[in-house]
């Protein structure tokens, strides 16, 4: 059977003008699986009232970042896929779960090469029900809908592999080498905290406290808490850091639902008025710098860090197309292709 490779990252608008941030809002946020309401209620809440507002407050914003080529997570995302085609015999498409750039497309795209099996790489390293598991299941109905002879085998979150952690550790220690940083932030997108209860399969493990995160529990393979947690913990083991130097905190949050604690935004303002003078901040939920890391951490969060006396604010790069983490999503997928084995 011939094999093939589909990439899939979040997307985003095809411009940074009002229009595009609106269409491509409209997409993301009606999904069910990112905004879980009731359908009747997800509508009047994003197309009533997020709509009407937010288009225009996020277009500024994606001005700021937008590159001459393009949206950068779009842009990353075609650099990494370049880099591992080189590495692969099979092909290797990309596609963004929302945006113009769609899983259908990617699909289509490898079928006229002639693949019969696809290995589905979600780029999350961490499970959740807004990433990978809308990109997974809306891929299954595409195979069902248009593709029903195809074979398609997923990638799960890769957060707590050996080779993973010791690529994050590395790309955090080059850049961060001549930083004499007090203070290591490991900031990661938030979810809303029912996210966690709807995706527990044992359905009774996650409280959201101190403990169940760090209690072994088959609900873990599907808790984005504590798959977070403990790339945060295997990083600082590996970079040797010490008990107090660097912590967790949860950014983006929309809207009033209790979101994942501790937000990143009151995290950056406590340590400035804590006395620290130079932090650093690792975001690694994006495997692509994006609007999250480049506007909400490099820009607003490096001067909230200086408005409350903060000094040094070092913002350490998504992986991107970092040459170590090409060659082993590279090295992932040469294993699957050859000996047809899960990813391990
Ligand atoms: C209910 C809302 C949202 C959930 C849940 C959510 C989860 C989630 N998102 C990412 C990754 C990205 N999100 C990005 C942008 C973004 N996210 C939301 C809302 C939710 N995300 C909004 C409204 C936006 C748009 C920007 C804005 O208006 O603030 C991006 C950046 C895209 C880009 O074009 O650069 C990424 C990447 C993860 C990993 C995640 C759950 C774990
Ligand atoms: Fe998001
Ligand atoms: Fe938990």
């Amino acid at each position: 059977m011939k094999k093939g490779i589909l990439l899939v990252n979040l997307g985003s608008p095809d411009s940074p003008e009002p229009k595009d941030v609106k269409k491509y809002l409209g997409e993301f946020l009606m999904d069910e699986r990112v905004i879980d309401i009731p359908l009747a209620a997800r509508t009047a809440l994003v197309k009533g009232i997020i709509l009407n507002t937010r288009p225009k407050q996020s277009a500024k914003a994606y001005k700021k970042i937008w590159w001459d080529e393009g949206s950068p997570l779009i842009v990353l995302s075609e650099r990494l896929q370049n880099k591992i085609q080189k590495e692969v015999e099979y092909p290797v498409a990309l596609a963004m779960r929302y945006g113009s750039m769609t899983i259908k497309k990617g699909l289509e795209e490898l079928v006229d090469k002639g693949v019969e099996e696809v290995l589905l790489f979600p780029l999350y390293p961490q499970f959740a029900m807004a990433t990978t598991e809308t990109i997974t299941v809306l891929t299954e109905e595409l195979r069902q809908q248009h593709f029903p002879n195809l074979k398609i085998e997923s990638v799960p979150a890769f957060y707590n592999k050996p080779d993973y952690i010791e690529v994050l550790s590395n790309s955090i220690k080059n850049h961060l080498k001549d930083k004499n940083y007090e203070h290591l932030l490991f900031s990661y997108h938030g979810i809303p905290e029912r996210h966690i209860r709807k995706s527990d399969i044992t359905k009774s493990h996650c409280k959201i406290n101190n403990s169940c995160c760090v209690t072994p529990s088959k609900a873990h393979e599907f808790c984005y808490r504590h798959q977070c947690l403990e790339v945060t913990r295997l990083v600082a083991e590996k970079l040797q850091l010490k008990e107090g130097t660097y912590s967790t905190s949860f950014q983006s949050r929309l809207g009033f639902d209790p979101w994942l604690l501790p937000y990143t935004d009151r995290t950056i303002e406590r340590l400035g008025k804590q006395g620290i003078k130079n932090m650093a901040i690792v975001t690694p939920a994006f495997v692509s710098d994006c609007l999250e890391t480049l506007e909400e951490i490099a820009m607003e969060g490096a001067e909230l860090f200086h408005e409350v006396g903060g000094k040094e604010f070092t913002t350490v790069p998504c992986l991107n197309d970092d040459d170590a983490f090409v060659n082993l999503l590279s090295k992932w997928i040469n294993t699957w292709a050859k000996e047809s084995v899960e990813i391990s």
